[in-house]
């Protein structure tokens, strides 16, 4: 405890004051900080005065003689400081407390501070300025309670020990530390409350929280109400109703089918392709009626896709991708939505009532070129969105066989031997689907009979979702049986949350469509070891797909 009389800053911030409000010393600068104890001995705080900056003592006089660009508060017995651009630490008599030079320091806590190189990557330092471990990160914070927040280069956010170690194995697209072992955590559909595990205390997400205090946290919930809950997530008090409309907002959800008909209708007629363009060229372009194609271009703009200057239509960035010529083209997967897939939904209420199963879309798919052309031109293009990022991670051996089974028109398997030339990269699919794919080295099979290859390395790519357990189970048997000894099978697929609600409407999807299923990793691993599998490590990014590398157990 400190036993110093404290100094307080005067209402201009240009001096310190006693606690009666008369000055404590006669000097003035241009903005003075508060006093900080050093070893409760004496205190000093950082001024500066036209353009330099140093500390003074209680009686205003520098404390050293050396002059900075900009000085911080001692904190343990150390301060930050700016000399031209760099950032270090000095001691009470103003020399260094370092060599090492960097493009930002924190100030001391528990006598670890975070410094940022010149490289910009950040990590953690002690009072001599050793790096606490060999990490560095995109962002770290201040440790609390022995933890810390520590950024990746994917964007993603863990806790740290004081030796970088990670606390848990859950990442995060916001953290912050532990009060009273509790973290606020932000996932994909929103902010809510973890422990020392990494795992939430609750199920709901809000638009924000706050820390715990004496057991109560207030939140804000996605629809505007603010209320204060417990540790077990329990609504203890509503401080202000939602604000949003809910009867609005069900009714837009509701009338979702308006804007699948508009955007496929959109892409029907190619509108993307030829924009700018004012309305009646566009008229003529895509043979329609001047004045139903100006309305259909309103909608088009309410939904954000285009806008109109000086009578011309321009194609705004979500637009862009419903263009036939863009390389992850949605025009087809905008079409395909509002056709087949939509009917399938219609069987959703009876399906929660009868266990019973559709026609395979798949098979039924490959029977016309036409719709197995538009079918994986959907396919591929969310194939080019999420696994570009994680082949260079697959371990692929020069001559390795690579068996990209149900690889649809063989995007996966283009980017794999264009990431590893000497191997052997095969594409399987139904026939229908191998006779439309431009890749050169096929086979038609059937993921239910013999597989026709012998590969060390299996993909499968989203294909267990559409599949039940039963059929998910005989694949990944098939796959093991085609599998060289010491191989490895890659599965791709979107894993459900275990502690949240998002990815279920895909869920729904998958039900309605394939008779398939999302499933979370403990689901995964289930099956997996039903066929004599497990996972041997974890591929994600920052994408929605996660790369789960199995081999024999
Ligand atoms: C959801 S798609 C995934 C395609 C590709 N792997 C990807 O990630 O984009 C499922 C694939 O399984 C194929 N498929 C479905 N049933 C099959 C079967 N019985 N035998 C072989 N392939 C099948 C489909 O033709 C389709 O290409």
């Amino acid at each position: 405890m400190s036993i110093l009389a404290k100094l307080s800053v005067s209402g201009d911030g240009k001096y310190h004051t006693f606690a009666d409000g008369t000055p404590a010393y006669s000097a003035r600068f241009d903005e003075v900080l508060s006093f900080h104890d050093i070893d409760n001995a004496y205190q000093v705080a950082p001024v500066c005065l036209n353009g330099q900056a140093w500390h003074i003592n209680e009686t205003g006089e520098a404390i050293y003689p050396h002059k900075f660009n900009r000085t911080f508060g001692f904190y343990c017995g150390l301060a930050a400081v700016v000399e031209n651009d760099d950032w270090f630490h000095i001691l009470p008599n103003g020399f260094a407390a370092y060599a090492q030079r960097y493009a930002f320091v924190g100030n001391y806590q528990q006598n670890i501070a975070v410094v940022c190189n010149k490289d910009g990557f950040y990590f953690h330092i002690d009072k001599l300025g050793q790096p606490l471990y060999e990490n560095k990160w995109i962002y770290c914070g201040d440790f609390r309670e022995g933890i810390a927040v520590a950024q990746a280069e994917n964007g993603l956010s863990t806790h740290i020990d004081k030796q970088g170690r990670f606390i848990h194995s859950n990442w995060f697209l916001d953290l912050d530390v532990f009060h009273k072992g509790f973290a606020r955590a932000k996932s994909d559909d929103g902010w809510h409350h973890i422990d020392k595990s990494g795992k939430p205390i609750y199920a709901q997400r809000y638009a924000s929280v706050e820390p715990f205090y004496n057991g109560f946290s207030r939140v804000e919930t996605h629809s505007g109400a603010l209320q204060i809950i417990n540790e077990q997530g329990n609504v203890i008090r509503e401080l202000r109703a939602a604000k949003n409309d809910d009867f609005g907002a069900l009714s837009a959800d509701i009338v979702g089918y308006w804007r699948t008909f508009t955007i496929a209708a959109a892409a029907d007629l190619k509108i993307f392709d030829y924009l700018p363009n004012n309305t009646a060229q566009l008229a003529i372009h895509t043979n329609t009626l001047e004045k139903r194609l100006t309305r259909l271009l309103n909608a088009l703009a309410e939904l954000g896709l285009v806008k109109c200057e000086q009578h011309i239509w321009h194609v705004l960035p979500k637009g862009a991708f419903l263009n036939t010529n863009h390389p992850m083209s949605l025009a087809s997967a905008a079409i395909e939505y509002r056709g087949e897939l939509m009917q399938r939904w219609h069987s959703l209420t009876q399906l929660m009532q009868e266990d019973i199963k559709a026609d395979d879309i798949f098979k039924q798919v490959s029977l016309s070129k036409e719709h197995t052309q538009r079918h994986h031109n959907m396919l591929r293009s969310y194939a080019l969105k999420d696994y570009q990022e994680l082949v260079c991670y697959l371990d692929i051996d020069k001559g390795d066989v690579v068996f990209d089974a149900a690889g649809g028109n063989g995007l996966l398997a283009q980017l794999i031997l264009d990431q590893f030339p000497s191997s052997n990269v095969i594409l399987g699919d139904l026939a229908g689907v191998i006779d439309s794919s431009e890749f050169n080295n096929k086979r038609a099979f059937d993921l239910f009979e013999t597989w026709p290859v012998k590969a060390n390395k299996i993909m499968l790519s989203r294909v267990l979702h559409d599949w039940n357990d039963t059929n998910a189970l005989q694949i990944l048997l098939n796959a093991a049986t085609s599998l060289q000894h010491n191989g490895a099978i890659y599965v791709f697929e979107m894993l459900l949350d275990e502690y949240s609600f998002g990815g279920s409407l895909c869920d729904l999807h998958l039900l309605t469509v394939t008779g398939g299923q999302e499933r979370t990793q403990s689901q995964f691993e289930a099956l997996f070891k039903k066929a004599g599998l497990c996972i041997d490590s974890v591929i994600k990014k920052d994408g929605l797909v996660t790369v789960m590398k199995l081999i024999r157990t």
